[in-house]
């Protein structure tokens, strides 16, 4: 989607903003997205993240013109684009498999779309190694994507979407193929770009993790409709259903009933405390791993402290920390993330333990 005659006006500001609008796509009988709506500000780095299946790679084909929707607009800076063809759009493109040209080289591949695109002659090895500069690829320009680590390949395909300046650039699962810790490099590699080029970026990945590293905002989809879009933080801290709370992070799951305002937990036989905002009709209370403590029985709970009585069935040192798995009486699997203790402090698998958190560390889910 090489295209330098921008398809929207240039103004101050580097980004562009997205509108989508109520965009709807069927196959079929299915429904792949149903009516999704979604603005995205002027240069953030907003993350479509969701489970294989949930529709962002057709959300993000939509807005790049690969795809066509059944219903809907997707408007830049304003502008409505939904019938403009994608090279036209003046968004760039990265996808998860590079394609790069075999037989040319580094510098030759991010050219050739400049030359296809009929950019003057002199000006296109300037804009070449500033491409390749900005993605750390300015001394390989020489060599055949033959002779380039994954990694490296990735940056060529990104410096080809960067080299026309774009002010959207969209990205479906670039990190996909790399192993890990090339993967965490690259994150953060892809996010100094995101600073220093100021532009909008669009970034699909099923791994939540890395849609916490990355992005200013993330859209949980599921099924074809976003189920929570927010910082990282919130998605974190204050997941708007059960299934945001189990997408992201770990979580510990109470069923119940909130009842006169308290949470209602027939398992444990317990009756939780919990913050003054929880929801009418909320049927699940959720607690992070890293917000319960784990104490020997019999030990006095803070007050202000719910807890349940669990025996722990795996101590797992992880270095920094360690996760205790402890069942409670009423058949609960919980985690706890803890500080790793000096000495022994009698948690350990057959131990019996208080499980406790902090009201105001819980949340009830509808
Ligand atoms: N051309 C097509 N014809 C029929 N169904 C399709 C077509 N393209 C996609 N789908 C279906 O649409 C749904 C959403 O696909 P999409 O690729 O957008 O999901 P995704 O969230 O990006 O998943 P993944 O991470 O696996 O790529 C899937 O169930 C998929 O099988």
């Amino acid at each position: 989607m090489t295209n330098i005659a921008s398809a929207t006006p240039r103004a101050t500001q580097p980004g562009a903003s997205i509108n989508v609008e109520q965009v709807r796509k069927v196959y079929g009988p299915a429904t792949i997205l149903d009516d999704i709506s979604l603005d995205i500000r002027a240069g953030e780095f907003i993350t479509l993240l969701g489970a294989s299946g949930s529709g962002k790679s057709t959300l993000l084909n939509i807005i790049a013109g690969f795809i066509k929707a059944d219903g809907g607009h997707v408007k830049v800076d304003g502008r409505d684009l939904t019938t403009v063809p994608a090279h036209k759009r003046g968004l760039g493109m990265v996808f998860q498999h590079y394609a790069l040209f075999p037989h040319m080289t580094v510098f030759e591949n991010v050219a050739y779309g400049l030359r296809r695109n009929g950019f003057p002659r002199k000006e296109i090895p300037a804009l070449v190694d500033e491409a390749l500069q900005m993605v750390e690829m300015g001394h390989l320009g020489k060599r055949r994507p033959s002779q380039l680590s994954g990694g490296q390949q990735q940056r060529v395909a990104l410096a080809r979407a960067v080299v026309f300046k774009p002010r959207v650039l969209l990205m479906d699962e670039p990190l996909g193929a790399l192993d890990k810790m090339l993967r965490e490099q690259l994150q953060l590699e892809i996010r100094r770009l995101h600073k220093e080029m100021g532009i909008t970026f669009v970034f699909v990945t099923h791994d939540q993790e890395e849609a916490l590293t990355m992005s200013d905002r993330i859209a949980l989809l599921e099924s074809g409709r976003i189920v929570q879009l927010g910082t990282p933080t919130e998605l974190y801290e204050t997941p708007s259903c059960r299934y945001a709370a189990e997408f992201i992070g770990v979580s510990n799951i109470f069923n119940g009933a909130l009842q006169h305002g308290r949470f209602h937990d027939p398992a444990n036989n317990a009756e939780h405390v919990v913050p003054a905002d929880s929801p009418a009709g909320g049927t699940a209370l959720m607690v992070r791993p890293e917000r319960l403590s784990v104490q020997p029985i019999g030990l006095h709970t803070p007050s202000g402290h719910n807890s349940v009585e669990a025996i722990v069935e795996d101590c797992v040192y992880l270095g920094s920390d360690r996760s205790v798995h402890a069942r409670t009486l009423g058949g609960d699997v919980l985690v706890a993330r803890t500080p790793v203790p000096r000495g022994d402090d009698g948690i350990a698998a057959g131990a019996k333990v208080t499980l406790s958190w902090n009201v105001e560390d819980s949340r009830v889910l509808a």
